[in-house]
């Protein structure tokens, strides 16, 4: 198939459709025009997933075939989630959201093309893909057997390693991504693999298994390799840099010579990917192209930017300065005031129009430490009360009052409708089983449940209006007066597939409508520093460089944290380099760069104020007065 040419004329016609944007720069010219197989590598604040979707705009216009289609991947669904809301805008773009096209995560494409269809060709279904979940249930059956429960008692290395039991390859290897398993001859192996086949049959998987699941399905049919081909002559992937080796392998296998493949990605904000075979990735392969722009901050946060980088050439900002950028060190006593000075320099800085406008965090590259002394180690050291970051959408399958929440307490960019609606028949499902319902015995997920109901013959009336009553409404589980109703509305919308013995009063006494230990407003509450100063406040989101990767906030709080494989403090490591009193070491270790590229992703977040922070101790005076012979401001809290 030709695959569609964009020309001068068409990027013209990008600015009735995106006005608010701006694509007359060469560089990003550039990226639109290009149809061949090409990686950009592209500066923090560039805009990437804003070309991206452009691209994909000015594609739909002319895409000719209505059986083969535009494959996009990303690996967070942040990323899915903006390409899809710009395309939604548009009715060219909104065709690309529904067949023959794909937009996803990574996971997403190799669970719907490759490996639920292996597990339905081996008669086997899904209930729930999700690590902790997957450990939770493993680590029970495991301490249930007393050989396996004696030996956990004397080495603390048992139960991760059962938790962490997975496939491995297209021969489904078991292996353990928790610690080293015993010999097959061992007397143990045998009660470890029984216990994989078991949560195997009972559908529970690690997200992992879906990757040995998808090389199954490749050895066994080799053909897919040509028909993904031709399904998808054109294959985008979004923040290439997070792409593991074990990744980057398996799509090098999905797609052959004949797809055009452009990557786009950001090597200096490599943070996520497993470090395995990380020596063959080949992101940004030459020759790329690069743009080496930031619309999002202004040339002093592009300086401190680009001092902590790794590689490549040095960011520009294109943005205004809005303010200098500040360093504020801290007398160790004093560690537990840091966020709520910042959020006072914050309220110094901005209106309250301004502070409406944009998001202020503060950011940390650990969540918990692992000692007391030296504090500065870790977010919990800033903010005692942390409770860590949002759960992740797969942890929260089996918690059925966040199922119930509002998006807004448990994503972190809002979740689409058809998110809830997958969330809200989960509930139910989990309801339904909790009751002991006869109906649901052989459901094993949430989107099957209204099907299976009415094969089964039974009226879905009641239950389809109150998954839609959950969904649309969205803040069922978020407050104590609000999870008191819900017995009821469920009791009343599922009387008829509950067993008839069930009284009201006991069905809402079962336990998955117990309180929760982690309600929703608790951990949205351990989530944030509300600062007041001269009469205003401010509210100081708290969370991990990771969870906070892609997002643009107004004021960003770096704060400083200790990385446990390099055994130092990032910002003592950094700081010397950002103040142009040492170069970096040539000779660094790979766990040392890693420091240097989260703070790299964590200092390129603001667009107006950018704050780091470290103890006093860690901060010699030649930085200091680096920094401020740069423009820095720095302040002490003594
Ligand atoms: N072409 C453009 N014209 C004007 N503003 C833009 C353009 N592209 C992006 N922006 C703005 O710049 C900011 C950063 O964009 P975006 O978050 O998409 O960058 P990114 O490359 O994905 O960043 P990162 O890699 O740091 O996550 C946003 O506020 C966005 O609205």
């Amino acid at each position: 198939m030709t695959l569609p040419v964009l020309s001068d004329e068409d990027i013209d016609a990008l600015a009735a459709l995106t006005a608010d944007l701006d694509f007359t720069d060469a560089e990003r010219r550039a990226v639109l025009l290009e149809g061949g197989t090409r990686d950009v590598n592209a500066a923090p604040g560039s805009g990437k997933t804003t070309v991206l979707a452009a691209k994909l705009l000015l594609l739909a216009r002319k895409w000719p075939d209505d059986r083969r289609g535009i494959c996009v991947l990303s690996h967070t669904n942040v990323a899915r989630e903006e390409i899809q809301k710009r395309l939604a805008g548009t009715p060219d773009g909104s065709r690309l959201l529904a067949y023959p096209h794909f937009i996803g995560t990574i996971h997403a494409f190799v669970n719907q093309f490759l490996a639920l269809p292996f597990l339905r060709s081996e008669g086997l279904e899904v209930d729930v893909i999700d690590d902790e979940v997957f450990a939770n249930r493993a680590i029970g059956m495991a301490m249930r057997k007393a050989p396996l429960r004696g030996w956990a008692a004397n080495n603390d290395g048992v139960k991760p390693m059962v938790g962490g039991l997975v496939f491995r390859g297209s021969g489904l290897e078991l292996v353990s991504e928790g610690g080293k398993l015993p010999k097959p001859d061992s007397k143990s192996y045998p009660l470890l693999h029984d216990i994989k086949l078991e949560l195997t049959a009972k559908g529970v998987f690690r997200y992992a298994d879906m990757f040995a699941f998808a090389e199954a399905l490749l050895k066994k049919s080799p053909a897919l390799r040509g028909r993904l081909s031709k399904r998808f002559p054109l294959v985008f992937i979004d923040e290439m840099q997070d792409t593991s080796w074990a990744q980057e392998d398996l799509l090098n296998r999905l797609f052959d010579d004949t797809v055009t493949v452009q990557r786009l990605g950001d090597l200096n904000q490599r943070i996520l990917g497993s470090d395995e075979g990380a020596a063959n990735l080949t992101f940004p392969r030459a020759p790329a192209l690069t743009i080496s722009t930031s619309k999002r901050f202004g040339p002093l946060i592009a300086a401190a930017v680009s001092g902590v980088r790794v590689g490549g050439a040095a960011v520009v900002g294109t943005s205004a300065d809005v303010h200098p950028p500040m360093l504020l060190t801290y007398a160790t006593a004093r560690v537990g005031e840091v966020l709520n000075l910042f959020g006072q320099k914050v309220l110094e800085r901005f209106s309250d129009e301004q502070l409406g406008s944009g998001s202020v965090r503060a950011l940390c590259a650990r969540k918990q430490g692992d000692a007391k002394e030296e504090p500065g180690r870790s977010l919990i050291d800033y903010w005692p009360g942390y409770g860590g970051d949002v759960k992740s959408s797969g942890s929260r399958s089996e918690r059925f009052w966040a199922l119930l929440a509002s998006p807004r307490l448990t994503a972190s960019a809002a979740s689409t409708l058809v998110d809830r609606a997958v969330d809200a028949k989960r509930a139910v499902l989990l309801v339904l089983r909790a009751a002991g319902s006869e109906h649901v015995s052989t459901v094993r997920d949430g989107p099957q449940l209204l099907r299976r109901l009415q094969e089964a013959g039974q009226d879905t009336a009641h239950v389809r209006l109150l998954c839609r009553t959950l969904a649309l409404q969205g803040t069922l589980g978020a407050s104590k007066a609000s999870r008191l109703e819900v017995p009821g509305l469920f009791y009343q919308a599922l009387k008829g597939l509950l067993p008839s013995a069930l009284s009201f009063a006991d069905f809402a006494k079962l336990s998955v409508f117990e309180e929760p230990e982690d309600a929703p407003e608790v951990e949205l509450e351990q989530r944030h520093c509300r600062v007041e100063h001269g009469g205003r406040q401010v509210q100081v989101e708290i969370g991990s460089i990771a969870s906070m990767k892609g997002e643009t906030h107004l004021a960003t709080l770096v704060l400083e944290s200790f990385g446990w494989r390099p055994r130092r403090f990032d910002l003592e490591l950094a700081l010397p380099v950002l103040a142009g009193v040492e170069a970096r070491d040539a000779r660094m270790t790979d766990h040392q760069l890693a420091l240097f590229r989260n703070l790299y992703v964590g200092m390129s977040r603001p667009t107006s104020f950018l704050c780091i922070s470290a103890n006093e101790s860690r901060v010699r005076e030649d930085v200091k007065r680096g920094l401020a012979a740069q423009g820095w401001v720095v302040e002490r809290l003594g």
